[in-house]
């Protein structure tokens, strides 16, 4: 694990700290990629409060004009994570991504608009078969994405992990059976079409930028593709630092990154230093 100082916490691993040798000696060609939910916004029980940590956005304000590109790449509706994050209009973020629905969306800030393709008809399907039984599994919550995924979350149930493992078999039939697939995260299976993750969309972005350099944040499994991407990235040559924001719940991701930080605080905390390294 990597040491906070007053100054840029240090990567555990070699690779981590070529990452950010070059971030910090290229910042013209880096790429800055972060999750949203439990990264940039720390995790409450009701997802529709889910808020950006209060310094995220000055941070990120302070960092993105000194690098090639930041982008908020989440499992969220693109719309959903902007008006959340409150990343709208901000001075300093006019050239802001949001890759949503895993990169299946992408909002950019230059035009305010969300790109997305259309809905996969298995969304409805499955919406109404949840819908017909709302009130089965005591304590669960039903999201909707957009029409574009439905979630189901169990952190608001009695045992919420006990719910988690439940629910897994017959979503997935559920799923299976509309064509979607089941991205699990922290305490919440999600339904939604295949095809997209957060690797294709992060690497699909660093090809189209021509990143010299990339740095991910992030703190659950649907994140996990996006180190894929960063770790090819690396075996092409181009350097790359994993971030985790650290939690109890997905030690997958904390055992795989060069760098865990305290959650979104840490997060902020490491973006803030970033910053003041850069000219
Ligand atoms: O890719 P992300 O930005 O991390 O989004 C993943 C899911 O995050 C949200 O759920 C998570 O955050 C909630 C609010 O803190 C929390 O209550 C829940 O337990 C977490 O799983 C969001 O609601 C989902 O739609 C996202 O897919």
């Amino acid at each position: 694990m990597g040491s906070h100082t007053d100054s840029t916490p240090v990567p555990a691993t070699r690779a981590g700290r070529d990452g950010l040798d070059a971030l910090l000696s290229r910042p013209d060609r880096a790429l800055i990629g972060l999750d949203f939910d439990g990264t940039l916004a720390p995790i409450v029980a009701d997802p529709e409060r889910a808020r950006a940590h209060p310094d995220a956005v000055p941070a990120l304000a302070a960092l993105a004009p000194k690098v090639a590109s930041v982008a908020v790449v989440t499992g969220r509706p693109a719309d959903v994570a902007v008006r959340h994050g409150g990343f709208a209009g901000v001075s300093g973020l006019e050239h802001l991504v949001v890759l949503g629905h895993y990169g299946a969306e992408r909002w950019d800030a230059v035009t305010d608009t969300v790109t997305a393709p259309a809905p996969h008809p298995g969304v409805a399907a499955v919406r109404a078969e949840l819908l017909d039984r709302a009130g089965a599994w005591q304590g669960t919550w039903v999201e909707e994405k957009g029409g574009r995924a439905v979630a189901v979350h169990t952190r608001r149930a009695a045992d919420p992990q006990a719910a988690f493992d439940a629910l897994r078999p017959p979503l997935t039939e559920l799923a299976a059976r509309h064509g979607l697939i089941v991205e699990p995260g922290r305490m919440v299976l999600e339904l939604r079409p295949p095809g997209m993750d957060k690797g294709v969309a992060l690497l699909d972005h660093a090809r189209s930028i021509g990143a010299g350099s990339v740095v991910y944040a992030g703190d659950d499994l649907g994140d996990l593709p996006a180190y894929g991407a960063v770790e090819r990235l690396r075996a092409s040559g181009v350097p790359g630092l994993l971030v985790c924001s650290g939690s109890d719940e997905v030690p997958e991701l904390r055992e795989r990154s060069d760098l865990v930080v305290d959650g979104p605080a840490g997060v902020v905390a490491l973006l803030r230093a970033l910053a003041g390294r850069l000219p």
